[in-house]
């Protein structure tokens, strides 16, 4: 999926510039977060093993951008590096690969659902409470193979990477945003770069998806707000609407019983002060031991 993300936005940039090919060059490092696949994220260490490597070489100048997943990126990057533009947003939702029912809501009586996500499992307790959810992580295509094997019932994938990679013939059922509500920056490409590079923003601005940026900082700035630990289920979602924002965010235990949401709107310029306040409030509302009591 790195490799389809870096494609796409060598491509736009190309094609915003008139530029060839060849003034281009992909790098592809593989990360301990891909490397490690046997563990959840929370477990080894979250989200900065996607983006160690790949950001010391943007800070030495190796490279020039960092293109990633944005919902992969910590909230605090390091100093002197920046996300500097989004690419148009895929869709944002979450797919089931169904393998005894196509739907969640069809599956067995005790079934078994793979998902290391702890946003996914807790939304899936809340659904579906006899579901036992395991932990599954990996490429995508050896998540299919386990799931083919009979390993898993079901499994649930971000319909972006899906598409991405082309693979969307495998899946059973669309989970809405209302009912299923996605990762922050789920969905969005972001391009990483160093703050003050004034050659690449000029070459980042001409492909910055502003929607997407404003949405995308929104969520991220929710995230924050909420110390972004990973090991907290944290849902949100902005999109824009001429120059309004509108967020949904929500705070979740793992066994899907209790939980905080919040909404929100405003004005896109303020979106990244919205999705604070967001964060701030429901923080607020929950109290300290919301958080305590599952990390
Ligand atoms: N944590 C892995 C990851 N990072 C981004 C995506 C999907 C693509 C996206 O959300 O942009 C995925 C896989 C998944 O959640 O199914």
């Amino acid at each position: 999926m790195a490799l389809a993300q870096a494609h796409e936005a060598r491509d736009r940039l190309m094609a915003a510039h008139g530029l060839p090919e060849e003034m281009f060059e992909i790098v592809v490092l593989s990360t301990k977060g891909d490397r490690i696949t046997d563990r959840s994220l929370a477990e080894i260490g979250g989200k900065g093993l996607f983006t160690e490597e790949l950001e010391q070489q943007l800070a030495s100048g190796d490279l020039d951008i960092a293109v990633h997943s944005a919902k992969d990126m910590p909230t605090q990057l390091p100093e002197g590096l920046c996300l500097s533009a989004y690419l148009p947003r895929e869709d944002v939702r979450d797919a089931v690969i169904g393998r005894t029912a196509p739907k969640l809501i069809d599956l067995p009586q005790g079934a078994t659902v793979g998902s290391s996500s702890l946003r996914r499992q807790a939304l899936i307790r809340r659904i579906r409470p006899d579901i036992n959810v395991i932990t599954f992580r990996g490429l995508v295509d050896t998540r299919l193979r386990k799931l083919q094997e009979g390993k898993v019932d079901a499994t649930l994938l971000a319909l972006a990477g899906l598409k991405r990679l082309g693979k969307v013939e495998v899946i059973t059922d669309i989970l809405a945003v209302e009912t299923f509500p996605p990762a922050p920056a789920q969905g969005a490409i972001c391009i990483e770069s160093r703050i003050g590079d004034a050659r690449i923003d000029a070459l980042l601005a001409s492909v910055n998806d502003a929607p997407t940026f404003d949405a995308v900082s929104c969520e991220r700035a929710f995230l924050a707000a909420l110390d972004g630990s990973c090991r907290t289920p944290i849902a949100g979602y902005a999109f824009c609407e001429g120059d309004q924002v509108r967020f949904s965010g929500l705070i979740i235990t793992p066994d899907g019983r209790n939980q905080h949401a919040v909404t929100a709107d405003g004005h896109r310029r303020d979106a990244a002060a919205l999705g604070t306040r967001a964060g701030q409030e429901i923080r607020a509302r929950a109290g300290s031991t919301f958080f305590d009591d599952w990390s």
